[in-house]
C-alpha cells in the first residue's frame, strides 16, 4: 500500500467529536451519566447555594476559591476594569441597532483587542489580567449594547456594587433589589463553565495558535452565538412566546413532532440525564413567575418539558428555564445569549490559560473521501 493509500484509507471520522478526548483539564468535570458537574472539585450545587461569580471565576482561573484577602483584592480588580474605552461606545453608536446582540459583541470584543495596548503581551501574568479585564468587562459592552440599540447612553459602572448587582444596574439603569442581583449572580455561576462544550473548544484551538487573548474569546464568542449551543435560550423565549398559553404547548410539541423540528432548550451532547443546572433555574423562574404575578411563562415551561419528554426522552438542558428566568427579570429574549457569554467568559478565560501552560496546536485530520488525482482541464473544455 503507498503512502497515499494509507493516507485515503484512515479509519472514519467520528462525527461532531463526541466522546474523543481532545485535552487534559483539571477546570471540570461533567458527568453526563449520572448528571454531575464540577468547577475545579467543587459540585454546582453547592457553588449555586454558597458562592458568588467573583469566587467562581477566581476558583475557575486560579484553581482554589478565594481566602477572604484574595476576594477583596480580585473584586476591588474586577471593579477597577468595569469601564471600557469611550471609543468602544462610538464604535457601538456607529453599528446598526437592528444586528443581533451577540454579533455586536463579538465586534465590539474583538475591537477591545485592538484598543488594548497590552493585547499582545505574552507572560502568563499579562494574560491573567486581560483574562480579569474581560471577565469585568463584557458585562460593560453588553449593558452598553443594550442601552445604545434602545437610543440610551450606556450607565456609568457603580463601584459600590457586587459583580453581578452592577451588571444589572448597567442594564436597567436603576440599582437592582437584592433579590434581582442574587438571581443575575445564581445565572452568572451557573453557566460559567462547561467543559470542552463547543466555544470553549473554539477558543482552546485559536489560543493554540498564539495570537491574542482577543482572536481566542472573540471565536468563542461566535461559537456561543449558535442556536445549538448559547443562542438556544433565546430561541426558547421565542418558542414561548409562539405557543402563547399553556393549553397550546401540546397542539405546539405535536406540530414540531411531525415537522421533525428541534426542541430549543433539550437535549445535550454530554448529560444523558437531567442538566444538574437546570433545577436552580427551574426554582428561581418559578418564585419569580409567583413574585410578578405572571406564572404562564413558567406554567408553559413545566407542560413542555413533560411533554417533550414524552416525546423525543431528552431533559431540558441549562438553556431552556433560563428562558422564562431572564424573561421574569425583565431582560429581552435577544440578549440572553450575550448574558451566558458574560458568564462562560470566566470558562473560557480558565480554558485559555490551561491551554497556553504545554500548548501544543490542534491539528486533528479530515478522513479524506474527495476525488482522486486529476488533471485541470483548460477552461475552454471544461
Ligand atoms: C449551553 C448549551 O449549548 S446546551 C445545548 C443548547 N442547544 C439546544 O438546546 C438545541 C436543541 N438541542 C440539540 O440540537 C441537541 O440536543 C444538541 C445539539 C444540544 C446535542 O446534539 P447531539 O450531541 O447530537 O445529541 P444527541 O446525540 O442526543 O442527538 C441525536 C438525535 O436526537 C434528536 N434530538 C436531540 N435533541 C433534540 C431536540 N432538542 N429536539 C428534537 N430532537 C432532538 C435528533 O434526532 C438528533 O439528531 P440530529 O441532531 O441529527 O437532528
Ligand atoms: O457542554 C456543552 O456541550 C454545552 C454547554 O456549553 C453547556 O451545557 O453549558
Amino acid at each position: 500500500m503507498s503512502a497515499e493509500d494509507v493516507e485515503k484509507s484512515s479509519s472514519e471520522a467520528v462525527k461532531g467529536l463526541k466522546g474523543i478526548i481532545a485535552a487534559d483539564s483539571s477546570i471540570c468535570l461533567v458527568n453526563g451519566t449520572i448528571g454531575k458537574l464540577l468547577y475545579r472539585g467543587y459540585n454546582i450545587d453547592d457553588l449555586a447555594e454558597n458562592a458568588t461569580f467573583e469566587d467562581v471565576s477566581f476558583l475557575l482561573l486560579n484553581g482554589e476559591l478565594p481566602t477572604a484577602t484574595q476576594l477583596a483584592a480580585y473584586q476591588a480588580e474586577l471593579k477597577q476594569y468595569r469601564s471600557i474605552p469611550p471609543e468602544l461606545i462610538d464604535a457601538l453608536k456607529k453599528l446598526p441597532v437592528s444586528a443581533p446582540p451577540m454579533a455586536l459583541l463579538r465586534s465590539i470584543t474583538s475591537l477591545a483587542g485592538v484598543y488594548d495596548p497590552n493585547a499582545e503581551i505574552e507572560t502568563f501574568e499579562n494574560r491573567l489580567q486581560i483574562s480579569i479585564k474581560l471577565i469585568s468587562q463584557i458585562p460593560t459592552i453588553v449593558a452598553a449594547i443594550h442601552r445604545v440599540r434602545q437610543g440610551l447612553e450606556p450607565v456609568e459602572p457603580d463601584p459600590e456594587l457586587c459583580h453581578a448587582g452592577n451588571f444589572m444596574y448597567m442594564i436597567n439603569g436603576e440599582k437592582p433589589s437584592e433579590d434581582a442581583t442574587r438571581a443575575m449572580d445564581l445565572i452568572l455561576t451557573l453557566h460559567a463553565e462547561h467543559g470542552l462544550n463547543a466555544s470553549t473548544f473554539t477558543g482552546r484551538v485559536i489560543i493554540a495558535t498564539l495570537p491574542d487573548i482577543y482572536s481566542a474569546v472573540t471565536g468563542a464568542i461566535g461559537a456561543l452565538k449558535g442556536k445549538l449551543h448559547g443562542g438556544a435560550n433565546t430561541e426558547v423565549l421565542k418558542t414561548l412566546f409562539e405557543i402563547g398559553s399553556v393549553e397550546n404547548v401540546a397542539p405546539y410539541v405535536k406540530k414540531v413532532r411531525e415537522a421533525k423540528g428541534k426542541f430549543m432548550g433539550f437535549g445535550h451532547a454530554v448529560y444523558q440525564v437531567e442538566d444538574p443546572r437546570a433545577k436552580h433555574l427551574k426554582e428561581l423562574s418559578r418564585r419569580l413567575g409567583e413574585e410578578t404575578g405572571e406564572p404562564k411563562w413558567y406554567e408553559m415551561s413545566i407542560e413542555m418539558e413533560k411533554l417533550v419528554y414524552e416525546e423525543i426522552k431528552r431533559n431540558c438542558n441549562v438553556d431552556f428555564y433560563s428562558a422564562s428566568l431572564q424573561h421574569y427579570m425583565g431582560i429581552p429574549g435577544d440578549l440572553f445569549t450575550c448574558i451566558f457569554a458574560a458568564s462562560r467568559i470566566a470558562g473560557w478565560c480558565a480554558h485559555i490559560l490551561e491551554q497556553l501552560d504545554g500548548n501544543k496546536i490542534i491539528r486533528p485530520k479530515a478522513n479524506y473521501i474527495g476525488y482522486d488525482e486529476r488533471p485541470v482541464i483548460p477552461v475552454t473544455e471544461r
